[in-house]
């Protein structure tokens, strides 16, 4: 076998994708999600739409929260369509939350750790913390600060830090850049980036819709609970009606 038949045949094999095929779910008797289907691609699939098209619930269906009325919820080999919140994490799915979710009082070596607790081997935990300070190196000089004496920006970057250290194939983010001034959007965008460079997927959802198609690698668009675009950016581009009347880009 020659050097270049024998790196073919150990190829990666393909990451897991998180599969989500005609999910409805609502709230109370309000159906919100009327059958819709979305996948994690490699790098970032953004999920797009108007105000009150069914994103933070699409989410909230892929990360447990609601419960799914119809369709299924697939990671890999793994059925999550009846997986509470916790049980999804456990699966390796990590949401992180809009406010970043830190321990104000831990220090950021202690918001590190709790982003393995997960994981029972401490090693590991302390490997993946050094990787995080790698990618995130701000962070070093900072350990024994309280995550509350950071600044916003750094706040942020420890909670991506953080995200890190749970060593997720899929990360759900929702608006992480809701309320930031637009200096600290362009951090998360480089930030979800990051996470990218690692191996991550990541979903997306973004109001700031430039900013986040700069790193996008697939889109989805929402309106109403349903889907109304899936593919690459390149083909969104083409679709001057759907970016004029869901996107505000016209
Ligand atoms: N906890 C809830 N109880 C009842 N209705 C809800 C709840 N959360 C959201 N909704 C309703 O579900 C619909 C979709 O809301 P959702 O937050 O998923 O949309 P969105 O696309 O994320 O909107 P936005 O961009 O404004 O965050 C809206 O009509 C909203 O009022």
């Amino acid at each position: 076998m020659t050097a270049s038949e024998s790196s073919e045949s150990v190829d990666r094999p393909e990451p897991d994708r998180l599969v989500a095929e005609n999910v409805v779910t609502g709230y109370g008797s309000s159906e919100i999600l009327h059958g819709v289907s979305v996948r994690s691609h490699d790098g970032v699939t953004c999920i797009f739409g108007p105000n009150g098209s069914g994103k933070s619930t699409l989410i909230k269906a892929l990360n447990g929260i609601v419960p799914i009325w119809e369709g299924s919820v697939q990671y890999g080999d793994t059925d999550l369509t009846e997986y509470n919140a916790n049980q999804v994490v456990e699966s390796g799915i990590i949401t992180l939350p809009q406010d970043g979710g830190l321990f104000p009082n831990l220090t950021v070596r202690e918001n590190l750790e709790m982003g393995g607790y997960t994981v029972s081997d401490k090693t590991a935990v302390d490997d993946r913390i050094e990787a995080s300070l790698t990618a995130f190196p701000a962070l070093r000089d900072k350990l024994q600060s309280r995550a509350k004496s950071l600044s916003g920006g750094q706040q942020m970057m420890l909670s991506f830090a953080r995200a890190m250290v749970s060593d997720s194939d899929v990360y759900l983010l929702d608006e992480p850049s809701a309320g930031l001034a637009p200096a600290l959007v362009d951090n998360v965008i480089d930030q979800v980036r990051t996470l990218v460079d690692h191996g991550a997927q990541i979903m997306l959802v973004e109001q700031n819709v430039r900013a986040a198609l700069r790193i996008a690698d697939h889109v989805y668009i929402l309106a109403q609970g349903e889907k109304h675009f899936d593919g690459p950016p390149s083909e969104l581009s083409e679709e001057d009606e759907l970016i004029e009347l869901y996107l505000g880009l016209g």
